[in-house]
């Protein structure tokens, strides 16, 4: 399982491995600093054999560099230590730096003006640039100085190696524009938080993780922490040997306003593709004309206007939708009184799993009688960056500052269980919390939403359960996306092409046997 800490997390870990479990601090970072020796040492014997520059200040992060610096040099590897960033040394930085003195690794300072940075330029034969100035402890903005020699650092071609967290970025939130921008980091136990947002999808480059030692059963003693979804933890609906279409669902796809049947129509067939057994696309009767002229593996059924008004008759699908096993409304749906009235009927009525998305998050934002429905445990949300905006009424500059902190406010305030989509993916229910990055640039068309909704549904009636369904339907649409980039320019990727090609990436032997 690969969880995902918040530095506060972590250090509720690191409390508790030393205070409780016995592990003394100072054992805790000769794992983090050996760990990582062993590692480079093992993977990158090119970039080992030159001049080895570890970058610190005074924390425990450059304890952990102090600790790597004596194993390099044990190893015969040539080590020079620069400091960077003054501050308070803690017991065991204090040790291991003297332990660093006594071994007469070469120690060099910046000065206080800085104008001594071409140490980093002068230094002949450099192959290898750490970063153990800050860690998890870092936090507010990267001094000025720091912003300078990261940027030098950077014009350097010597592979650059971070250390737990690269220096300057948030763990929590992944702010960080002026972090050091990593080619590999080395995270200590687990990933953090801060890897998957903002800039820290662009500072952490290849991100390997080292054990240091917390015992394994502590990863959820005191909280529950994030998951991330890999080719290792995802999961598909069980199928079994001996089945029929009502083992797989029947699932009911509500959208589909007057000429923009689009968007029903491609959650409705992604449904299909996804496994479900029966699908239905309930939609307004005068749209029977696309059902006539598409026969498909769908059914239609069309609610027809009350007389004079633009509510739908609602008693001609009560009884049908008694036998739905899950919901997914809101693709074109539309937002005149037809589509309210649809959403209030579904969201007051419906036990079954129930997907809300698209043009029915927008109702939702603006009748906020309706968000007494979404504590309801069978209702999830699957608002885009957009449209998660217009539900909490909050600027988009703010939101992706702290993306995590808006979405457990806002599930804090509404109860919801809500599937944030972006580049990272999120679902929380306020107890769980699942990362999913698959994916790329080519799922920014329209349409792509409506698609994952309706495998979403599709999953949901194969009795998967809601939270689960949500995730693990953005994994293998954003696989699908990645296997498709390999064979066409991703931009050209259609949502269309998505459901077409929906499990293709199953073909892939690190991808053929998910855990069940
Ligand atoms: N005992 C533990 O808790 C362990 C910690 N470990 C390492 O220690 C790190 C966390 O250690 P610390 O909590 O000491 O924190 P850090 O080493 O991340 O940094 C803390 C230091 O940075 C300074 N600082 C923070 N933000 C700053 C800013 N914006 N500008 C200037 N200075 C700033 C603080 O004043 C403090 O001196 C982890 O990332 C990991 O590398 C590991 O050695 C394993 C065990
Ligand atoms: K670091």
């Amino acid at each position: 399982m690969a969880y995902v800490f918040t530095p506060s997390q972590m250090k509720t870990l690191d409390e508790n491995t030393i205070n409780c479990f016995g592990i003394p601090a100072s054992i805790l970072m000769e794992n983090a600093g050996r760990g990582c020796a062993d590692f480079l040492i093992k993977n990158y014997p090119e970039e080992t054999k030159g001049v080895i520059i570890i970058l610190h200040g005074e924390g425990n992060n450059s304890g952990d560099g102090f600790v790597l610096a004596r194993w390099l040099q044990n190893y015969g590897k040539q080590v020079i230590l620069l400091q960077v960033q003054k501050g308070e040394m803690t017991e065991e930085t204090r040790h291991n730096f003297k332990l660093c003195k006594a071994l007469k690794i070469p120690t060099f300072e910046l000065n206080k003006e800085y104008d001594n940075l071409d140490i980093l330029e002068n230094v002949p034969g450099v192959t290898m640039i750490i970063d153990a100035v800050f860690g998890t402890g870092f936090k507010s903005k990267l001094p000025s100085s720091l912003k300078k020699i990261f940027q030098s650092v950077d014009d350097n071609s010597a592979l650059k190696v971070a250390i737990d967290i690269p220096s300057g970025l948030n763990g929590a939130t992944g702010e960080g524009e002026d972090a050091f921008r990593a080619d590999v980091t080395l995270t200590l136990h687990s990933y953090k938080m801060g890897f998957f947002l903002r800039e820290g999808k662009i500072k952490c480059g290849k991100v390997y993780t080292i054990p240091i030692g917390i015992p394994e059963h502590y990863n959820d003693a005191f909280f529950t922490p994030a998951i991330f979804i890999d080719n290792k933890t995802f999961r598909l609906p069980e199928r079994y040997y001996y089945a029929n279409k009502s083992n797989y669902g029947r699932v009911f796809i509500i959208g589909g306003s007057y000429g923009l049947l689009g968007a029903a129509a491609l959650a409705t067939r992604a449904a299909l593709r996804a496994g479900a057994g029966l699908v239905y696309l309930i939609s307004r009767e005068e749209n029977k004309y696309f059902y006539n002229a598409n026969p498909a593996e769908f059914l239609f059924i069309g609610i027809p206007r009350i007389e004079g008004t633009l509510t739908p008759d609602l008693k001609l699908f009560t009884t049908l939708f008694k036998t739905a096993d899950s919901v997914v409304i809101g693709p074109g749906l539309g937002f005149d009184n037809y589509g309210t009235y649809m959403l209030e009927y579904i969201l007051r009525t419906s036990t079954v799993p129930t997907v809300v998305d698209a043009d029915a998050l927008r109702i939702i934002a603006k009748d906020p009688s309706l968000q007494q429905y979404l504590k309801k445990p069978n209702i999830l949300l699957t608002p885009h960056l957009g449209e998660f905006c217009t539900l909490t009424d909050m600027d988009m500059d703010k939101l992706v500052k702290d993306i995590p902190t808006a979405l457990e406010n806002y599930i804090k305030k509404t109860g919801a269980k809500v599937l944030l989509k972006s580049d990272t993916t999120i679902f929380s229910d306020g107890k769980r919390m699942f990362i999913n990055i698959s994916g790329n640039d080519g799922l920014a068309t329209g349409g792509s939403g409506d698609v994952l909704a309706g495998i979403i549904g599709s999953f949901c009636g194969q009795k998967m359960e809601l939270g689960e369904a949500a995730i693990n339907a953005s994994f293998i649409m954003g696989k699908t996306a990645e296997e498709l980039a390999k064979q066409r320019y991703f931009p050209s990727i259609l949502p269309t092409d998505i459901i077409e090609n929906l499990f293709m990436p199953l073909k892939d032997e690190s991808l053929s046997s998910p855990e069940s």
